[in-house]
């Protein structure tokens, strides 16, 4: 009687004046949701949540979907209009939700990906600049990172899983980028354990799903507090002091250096406060970002190359033409647009960051999903939260074409084709990725030197599927065999 005086009438009323009619769903009575919750810890389990959760659309035959599970409203959507309606003209009723911001300041802090409101504004505004096209554009920068690599790889066929390499790639290239001093993990120094000792810790304070106590006690660790786990806490701290040692060596640098030109994200936390615990959660944060994601996309490009030939002997032709055998620029890069479609292709197959979610502020809509066609709107009470699909979305045969389960690179080069919001690699609207122009650089770069660089033969047989941490990679690594082409 509470809950109807309190809420329930409110939100008929609401329902009524939007025009909403119930999502679809199906869910067995009285279980609370339990069924659903225990099907994506066991697909988690079985590295196939995306097909998983792909499914559970189909399942219902629609684009959006209502769940109630443990006692809170979840809807999830593949539906572009309703993600454009969450990420951009709806922004403000819109909160990251409690359950992410609990979990990732618990081994971040705050900064940007936990911060809202003004917080979040200050940080973006700090990093902006980092970003600016004369930054973004040092290909000088990923040339020395990338010629690491390859003096790290056999030259001779024989076969080498890149996906570690260019996770130190990346971490070496985002660093330099963030804070002007590398951490130059790929130069295989064996006395620096630290960048690895902080990967390792990164990776277990993130990713709850790779913890031996979720192995082998299985989807009730998961509701341990944090407070038990004291392995979290001590892989946290090796976080931070992998950080404080940054901050350190930032600080020793520029008395050396009082005039360092270069915009320095660290030297903008300073100016703005004298926080250290806030300037150390701002880097977590951004390593967060600079780190795997690269990586990840890379190792998903440089896996599907060489089962396409024909596709890896257009991206050839297309690299000769525009650069021959030299270092490609920045503008030489944003020109080949082949290369760029293969880069949309696999983010469309294999998204990064594949699946995400709010909650909501007050009480909303979602402008589509509900009703036997699926075009009224769906109510979302105050409190509910929305996860979209983004890979089940880019996936949609209806917006994709009958093909769209295969790697067909040529789609993008079609007159007319333009996704819009059924293509979000990089989300959108405010909070959109600061970081995409200079991933996608980094990316066109590692691949355009390794295209030029080296014959790639297929050297797995296995079909992709996900590895989750923070974001999404391919679980079977990036094994290919390289020898070295001659000029
Ligand atoms: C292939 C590479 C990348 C992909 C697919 C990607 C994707 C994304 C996505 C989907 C978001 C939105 C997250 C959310 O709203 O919940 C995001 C945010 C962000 N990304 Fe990226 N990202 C990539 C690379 C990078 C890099 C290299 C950096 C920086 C070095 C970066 C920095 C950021 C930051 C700071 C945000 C938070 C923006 C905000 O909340 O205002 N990203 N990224």
């Amino acid at each position: 009687l509470y809950w109807e005086m309190t809420t329930g009438s409110r939100i008929r009323a609401f329902a009524k004046q939007h025009g909403c009619l119930p999502a679809k769903e199906r869910q067995t009575p009285f279980t609370l949701g339990a069924a659903f919750w225990w099907g994506q810890v066991k697909a988690i389990k079985e590295h196939r949540l995306l097909p998983y959760m792909a499914g559970q659309f189909k399942e219902v035959d629609g684009h959006t979907r209502h769940h109630y599970v443990l006692g809170t409203d979840f809807f999830t959507t593949d539906d572009p209009e309703n993600i454009k309606a969450v990420l951009a003209t709806d922004f403000s009723k819109w909160s990251l939700g409690q359950e992410r911001i609990q979990e990732m300041s618990s081994y971040l802090g705050y900064g940007i990906f936990v911060n809202e409101g003004k917080a979040w504004k200050h940080s973006r505004e700090m990093l902006r600049p980092c970003f600016e096209r004369s930054q973004v554009a040092d290909v000088n920068m990923l040339e020395r990172h990338t010629q690491r690599l390859f003096d790290l790889v056999p030259k001779d066929g024989t076969t080498v899983d890149l996906q570690p390499l260019l996770h130190d790639l990346s971490m070496d290239v985002a660093t330099e980028l963030l804070f002007g001093k590398s951490t130059n993990a790929l130069s295989r120094n064996e006395d620096d354990h630290e960048v690895r000792d902080f990967c390792d810790a990164f990776d277990y304070a993130s990713n709850p799903f790779e913890r031996e106590a979720f192995k082998k006690w299985g989807a009730i660790t998961l509701f341990l507090p944090d407070r038990l786990n004291a392995a979290k806490k001590n892989h946290v701290r090796v976080m931070q002091a992998f950080v404080d040692h940054i901050i350190d060596a930032h600080l020793t640098q520029l008395k050396s250096s009082p005039d360092e030109k270069r915009y320095n994200f660290i030297s903008a936390l300073f100016e703005s406060t004298d926080n250290r615990t806030t300037i150390r959660s701002e880097l977590l944060n951004i390593l967060l970002a600079g780190r795997d994601t690269v990586a990840s996309l890379l190792s998903n490009i440089i896996w599907e190359l060489p089962r396409h030939a024909h596709i890896l002997s257009k991206l050839r032709s297309e690299i000769e033409e525009t650069v021959g055998d030299a270092t490609p620029t920045y503008e030489q890069l944003k020109d080949m647009k082949f290369l760029r479609a293969v880069v949309n292709e696999s983010q469309r197959l294999y998204p990064i960051v594949p699946v995400n979610s709010r909650e909501a502020l007050q009480d909303t809509v979602l402008p589509r999903g509900s009703g036997e066609d699926e075009k009224s709107p769906v109510l979302v009470p105050k409190g509910s939260y929305v996860a979209w699909n983004m890979y089940s979305m880019q996936r949609r045969e209806d917006l994709f074409g009958q093909d769209a389960e295969m790697f067909r690179p040529e789609r993008w080069l079609e007159p007319g084709f333009r996704p819009g919001w059924a293509y979000v690699p990089f989300s959108g609207g405010p909070r959109v990725c600061i970081g995409q122009n200079f991933a996608l650089t980094e990316t066109m770069y590692v691949v355009v030197r390794l295209v030029q660089g080296f014959e790639i033969e297929r050297k797995d047989f296995e079909e992709w599927r996900e590895k989750f941490s923070i974001t999404c990679t391919g679980l079977g690594g990036c094994k290919v065999g390289l020898t070295a082409r001659v000029s």
